[in-house]
């Protein structure tokens, strides 16, 4: 049985969680929360499960599933793979940050441990990713949501939100900038940055949209291997009209492959 530690109980955490109770290979044998949240989380799962704020804390484990979002990522990420442990995450834009990108490099070399980004809310990262290898010379992530999809968010500055009539463009610029301006939003873009051209060429465009319901993400891409285009309208988590229900879904099915004899890769 793999055990695994979740950081981040969440919108996704809580789906993660919910989606291994049926699992044969993998369990969540811990939960690494905010301090003064363990109690709350405690309750939520039963006294038997370990939650606490504290990595001096935790069991043994195989694998840890972050959902934490950059501050949680930042906090945690470094250490579990200073300490050997392999990591699947979700906040990929927490890499923006250079340090921090480096600081995951040495991290993995030392604790000879592996950080893996889950796909999220997006798709055709196989496609992408093959094609950087031939050379890519184009590629333009456009996301867009509901309204309350970017409420606490900066564009909340940029636009008044409960009065839009159409569909607003209210960022344009590098994928790096999008993921470091808008944390919970835009981990889609640097995904798609890793998986490409890199977080300084891929150019990215962020929508509010009040004649939608679900978040929409669509890419194009061109380079030596043809073009590429890939769209798709992801239904938000109910915990949180930010998150894409397929976010935590990449995580489920990520933990499941590890299990597999077969991958599809
Ligand atoms: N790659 C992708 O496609 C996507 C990535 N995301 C990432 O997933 C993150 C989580 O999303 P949701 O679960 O919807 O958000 P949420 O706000 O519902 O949950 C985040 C949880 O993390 C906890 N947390 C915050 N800081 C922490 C820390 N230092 N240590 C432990 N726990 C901490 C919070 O208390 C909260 O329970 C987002 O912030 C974003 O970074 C979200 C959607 C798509
Ligand atoms: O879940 C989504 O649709 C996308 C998202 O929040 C992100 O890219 O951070």
């Amino acid at each position: 049985m793999q055990q695994i530690l979740l950081i981040g109980f969440g919108a996704i955490g809580q789906y993660v969680h919910q989606a291994l109770q049926i699992s044969e290979h993998s369990r969540i044998a811990a939960v690494l929360c905010r301090p003064g949240r363990e109690a709350a989380v405690r309750e939520a799962l039963g006294e038997s499960m370990v939650c606490v704020s504290d990595l001096s804390k935790l069991p043994p484990l195989d694998l840890a599933i972050e959902c934490a979002g950059h501050a949680g990522f930042a906090q945690h990420v470094p250490a579990l793979l200073h300490w050997g442990l392999d990591v699947l995450a979700v906040s990929s834009g927490a890499l923006a940050a250079r340090d921090l990108a480096s600081q995951v490099e040495q991290a993995s070399t030392m604790g000879q441990s592996h950080l893996a980004l889950v796909s999220g809310a997006i798709g055709g990262m196989d496609a992408l990713s093959a094609a950087s290898i031939g050379g890519l010379n184009r590629v333009v992530y456009r996301g867009r949501k509901p309204v309350q999809g970017w409420r606490g968010s900066p564009a909340e500055k940029l636009l008044v939100l409960d009065e839009l009539s159409t569909a607003t463009t209210f960022f344009t610029g590098s994928a790096r900038e999008a993921a470091l301006q808008y944390p919970k939003n835009a981990n889609v873009a640097a995904t798609i940055a890793l998986a490409g051209i890199g977080f300084d060429k891929t150019t990215v465009e962020l929508i509010a949209d009040p004649d939608i319901t679900a978040n929409r993400h669509e890419i194009e891409a061109q380079g030596v291997f043809g073009k590429l285009q890939f769209s798709i309208e992801g239904e938000a988590l109910p915990g949180n009209p930010r998150s894409s229900a397929l976010t935590a879904m990449s995580l489920v099915k990520a933990v499941e492959k590890r299990g597999s004899s077969l991958r599809l890769v």
